[in-house]
C-alpha cells in the first residue's frame, strides 16, 4: 500500500502520530485515527441534528427481528432490503439530504486507502447512521442493496467496538476483527465489496470523554447507483 494520504479532516493537527493504516483483506483497509477531534465534534453534531425527527434515528425491523441498534439515514432511505425516499418503515417523511462534505471525506479515505483504482465516477449519495448503546450489536451482513460496486466508507465516533470483517462467501470464518475507535475509517471496495461483516460487540464507556458521546456511532457512505429525481 503507498503512504497515507492526509484527509481534508485530519490534515494539520498538531501533534498527531496516526497508527498505520491497515489492509484486513484485498480491498478493505482501516484507517486508524483519520478524523481529528474536531472532525468527530462536527460529525457527531450533525448526527445529532439527523437523529431528530421527522425521518430521525428509529429501530429497525426485519426479516429476523428488531435491530439493536438504531438507524436512520441520508439521501436515500435504507429499509430490509432497499432504498426509499421516505422513511417507509418509520414515520413515513422524506429522508434528510446527503451532505455534499461527507462525500467530500468519504473520497478522500477511499483515495487514501485504495490509491490504485480510480475514484467512483458517480457522487457518494446515501449515509446510514448506526447508533450502538450499550448491548447492541450488529449481525453479519452485506451491504448488497446499493447498484454501485463503489467502495463503503465508514466512520466511527465514541466507544470503541469489535468490527469483524469476514469473506464474500457466507457469514462464516475465515474473518478477521478489527477494533474501530473514535476517529477510525474503514473502506470496503473491490473484491472486499460484499463481503459479510458484522459488529459482535461494543466496549461501553471505552470513548473519549470529551466527545460527550453516550455509546457508538457509525456512518457509512455508499453509493447507491438509484437514479436522481
Ligand atoms: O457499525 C459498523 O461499524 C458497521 C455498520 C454496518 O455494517 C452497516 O451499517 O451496514
Ligand atoms: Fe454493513
Amino acid at each position: 500500500m503507498s503512504e497515507r494520504a492526509q484527509s481534508p479532516a485530519s490534515a494539520g493537527a498538531p501533534g498527531l502520530f496516526p497508527r498505520a493504516a491497515r489492509e484486513v483483506a484485498p480491498g478493505a483497509v482501516h484507517l486508524p485515527d483519520w478524523l481529528t477531534a474536531s472532525a468527530q465534534r462536527e460529525l457527531l453534531a450533525a448526527c445529532r441534528a439527523w437523529a431528530r425527527p421527522p425521518a430521525g434515528l428509529r429501530e429497525v425491523r426485519t426479516r429476523t427481528g428488531r435491530m439493536s441498534v438504531r438507524q436512520l439515514s441520508l439521501g436515500w432511505h435504507w429499509y430490509p432490503y432497499g432504498y426509499a425516499r421516505t422513511a417507509v418503515d418509520g414515520d413515513g417523511a422524506p429522508v434528510k439530504p446527503f451532505p455534499g462534505w461527507l462525500g467530500e471525506w468519504a473520497r478522500a479515505a477511499v483515495a487514501a486507502a485504495l490509491p490504485g483504482p480510480p475514484l467512483p465516477a458517480e457522487p457518494y449519495d446515501v449515509a446510514l447512521v448506526n447508533h450502538y448503546a450499550a448491548g447492541a450489536r450488529m449481525g453479519m451482513h452485506r451491504d448488497s442493496d446499493e447498484r454501485s460496486p463503489a467502495p463503503v466508507v465508514s466512520f466511527s465516533l465514541g466507544d470503541a467496538c469489535v468490527f469483524r470483517f469476514g469473506n464474500v462467501g457466507g457469514r462464516g470464518r475465515p474473518w478477521t476483527d478489527v477494533t474501530l475507535g473514535s476517529g477510525d475509517a474503514f473502506v470496503f471496495g473491490g473484491p472486499a465489496r460484499l463481503a459479510y461483516h458484522g459488529v459482535p460487540r461494543t466496549v461501553p464507556g471505552s470513548g473519549p470523554p470529551e466527545l460527550g458521546l453516550t455509546g457508538r456511532l457509525n456512518v457509512t457512505v455508499r453509493v447507491s447507483g438509484l437514479a436522481d429525481g
